[in-house]
């Protein structure tokens, strides 16, 4: 299908949830001149995200095109089967799991209104909650599911991705049952892994927490996230996450055996495919992973700094695929991680230090 053939988003969209993900879209759409209509259960949260300039809050007259449901899991099915009700609207949600809503809805709504409901989810987002971690950028370049069931509407589920890709995000059309299931593998497990490898820091001596570098950073960063939000995920996915936790658990059983037997083999094979699932990871935009190499580059800690290594590394005609910053514990210095394309990374780190940069090879 072409863009062409997608059925314009001329709004009102109307957002139920203004917080990360719905103060978000809204922020997109109110920035391509559509209406955005909010509603909130926290007067807060509304009155923040229409301050940010995500949109006004909803009028009873109002009659959107389009609604948007981003509550929290647990009350994602009551709020759809009420903007169903309440509207003659398209009705998505972004709900993260995709299953037990389309069912609940199916059980409590006639056929015409459930042909109005098609899901989505995007898979982008954050360890933070609320309005105020919203970016209209959040979506750019990201996969979001479009996940119909057999009665939607065709062109339901069309103007459903043509919100996703005027977010900027790339729609991937799965069934609720297949999307809960891919799911249970790239976000929720990898985010149960975080919140056990964090689990073993939170009383850790204050000597050991000291030499923290990126790679634990790295592994932790999502088990920063909001419990409540995850325990109502993690119920509305169970079946498919416990299946994934018993093959992880053997496989733990396995390291054990491996570490405690001394078997370098047996090590080395779990650490290969350790290996075989990053490379299995598709690349920015969906396209296959790229091999990349990392430059590091110490930047004074002094406005502007920043702005003119990445201006440097424009000027040298280097794409940054990824940054991340550690801030050196004992002195005024960050330490920048510089991700680019492997056979960019010598002639880079070459033309920094021409450029009188300190990196550290
Ligand atoms: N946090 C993330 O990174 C992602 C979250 N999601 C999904 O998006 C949905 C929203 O998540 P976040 O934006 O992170 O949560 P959030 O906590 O930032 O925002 C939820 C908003 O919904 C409001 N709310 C709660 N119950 C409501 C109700 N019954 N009616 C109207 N408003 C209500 C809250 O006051 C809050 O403003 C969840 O279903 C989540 O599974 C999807 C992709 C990524
Ligand atoms: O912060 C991140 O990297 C995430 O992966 C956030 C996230 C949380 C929940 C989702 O359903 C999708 C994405």
């Amino acid at each position: 299908m072409t863009d062409d053939d997608l059925p314009a988003l001329t709004g009102p969209v109307e957002v139920v949830g203004a917080g990360l993900i719905g103060t978000s879209i809204a922020l997109v759409c109110s920035r391509l001149g559509i209406e955005v209509v909010l509603r909130d259960t926290s007067e807060e949260n509304l009155r923040t995200a229409h301050g940010l300039g995500a949109g006004r809050a909803a009028a009873p007259d109002d009659r959107p095109q389009l609604v948007v449901v981003a509550v929290p899991p647990a009350s994602v099915g009551d709020a759809i089967v009420d903007a169903l009700s309440r509207t003659g609207a398209v009705v998505t949600d972004v709900g993260s799991v995709k299953a037990a809503p389309f069912e609940e809805v199916a059980g409590r709504v006639g056929p015409d209104d459930l042909a109005r409901y098609v899901g989505s989810h995007p898979m982008a987002g954050s360890e933070r909650s609320g309005p105020l971690a919203a970016s209209a950028a959040l979506f750019d370049g990201r996969p979001w599911a479009v996940t119909p069931h057999p009665y939607a509407r065709p062109d339901a589920v069309r103007l459903v991705e043509a919100l996703v890709l005027e977010c900027g995000a790339a729609p991937l059309v799965m069934e609720p049952a297949e999307h809960d299931r891919a799911v249970a593998r790239i976000s929720h497990l990898p985010h149960l892994a975080a919140v056990l490898v964090a689990g073993r820091l939170a009383a850790a001596p204050a000597e050991h927490l000291a030499l923290s570098g990126q790679g634990v950073r790295d592994v932790t960063r999502v088990a920063a996230s909001d419990p409540e939000l995850w325990q109502q995920i993690l119920e509305a996915n169970s079946e498919a996450v416990l299946d994934l936790l018993a093959e992880v658990r053997a496989d733990l059983d396995a390291l054990m055996s491996a570490v405690a037997s001394d078997s370098g083999p047996d090590l080395v094979e779990i650490l290969t495919r350790g290996n075989a699932g990053t490379a299995a990871i598709p690349g920015k935009h969906g396209g296959p992973a790229r091999p990349t190499r990392s430059v590091f580059v110490a930047v004074p800690d002094h406005p502007g700094e920043l702005a003119r290594l990445f201006g440097d590394a424009g000027e040298i005609g280097i794409n940054i695929e990824d940054v991340h910053i550690d801030h050196d514990p004992g002195r005024p210095v960050g330490l920048t991680e510089l991700v680019v394309e492997r056979g960019s990374a010598e002639p880079l780190l070459a033309a920094l230090e021409s450029r009188g940069w300190t990196t550290h090879r």
